[in-house]
């Protein structure tokens, strides 16, 4: 169904909620759809996992982890058809210096057909959008409406909103 892309963000914004607020980062939900079965594969929020992880690597990570190969093979075992859904773009720079977010989605371009996107970043702390490189490798990458005031909410509790 076409409103199934709120419901898909709505969980990816519960997700988001579960991380807890930093001031140097975003408190981000993601969720992965298998578009040929409509199922939910992988969800994750920020520093899910041990390290200064992102929500879309805990996926990633997660979803590796249940297939039995490491994150860089996760390409060569995904159904032929994904959604990424995250409440904030995937990063395309990192102050840490990290691997963005965006280059983990272009090695699975082959999968992930479509990145539903809550917000594009807020300029806080990079003032780059990885939408381009996503398009030039083909993947669409469209904005769902309608929770941008709740999105930015918990995406910035750990900054001092003053
Ligand atoms: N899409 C996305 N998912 C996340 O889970 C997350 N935390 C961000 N946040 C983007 C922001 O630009 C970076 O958090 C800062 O640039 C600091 O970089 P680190 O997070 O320390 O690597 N963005
Ligand atoms: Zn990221």
């Amino acid at each position: 169904k076409a409103d199934d892309h709120s419901g898909y963000m709505q969980l990816a914004l519960d997700e988001a909620r579960k991380s807890p607020p930093k001031a140097t980062n975003f408190c981000v939900g993601a969720v992965l759809v298998d578009l040929s079965c409509n199922r939910v594969l992988a969800t994750g929020y920020t520093l899910e996992l041990p390290g200064n992880t992102h929500a879309e690597q805990c996926c990633f990570m997660k979803l590796a982890d249940q297939l039995g190969v490491p994150e860089e093979r996760l390409k060569d075992v995904l159904p032929s058809e994904m959604a990424l859904y995250t409440t904030v773009e995937p990063c395309s720079k990192r102050l840490s210096g990290n691997l963005p977010c965006v280059e983990r989605v272009l090695r699975l371009a082959d999968s992930i057909k479509t990145v539903y996107v809550g917000v594009m970043e807020p300029e806080t702390f990079v003032n780059n959008s990885g939408k381009k490189s996503l398009q030039d490798a083909g993947i669409s990458v469209v904005r769902v409406q309608g929770l941008e005031a709740e999105i930015l909410k918990v995406a910035t509790a750990g900054h001092n909103n003053t």
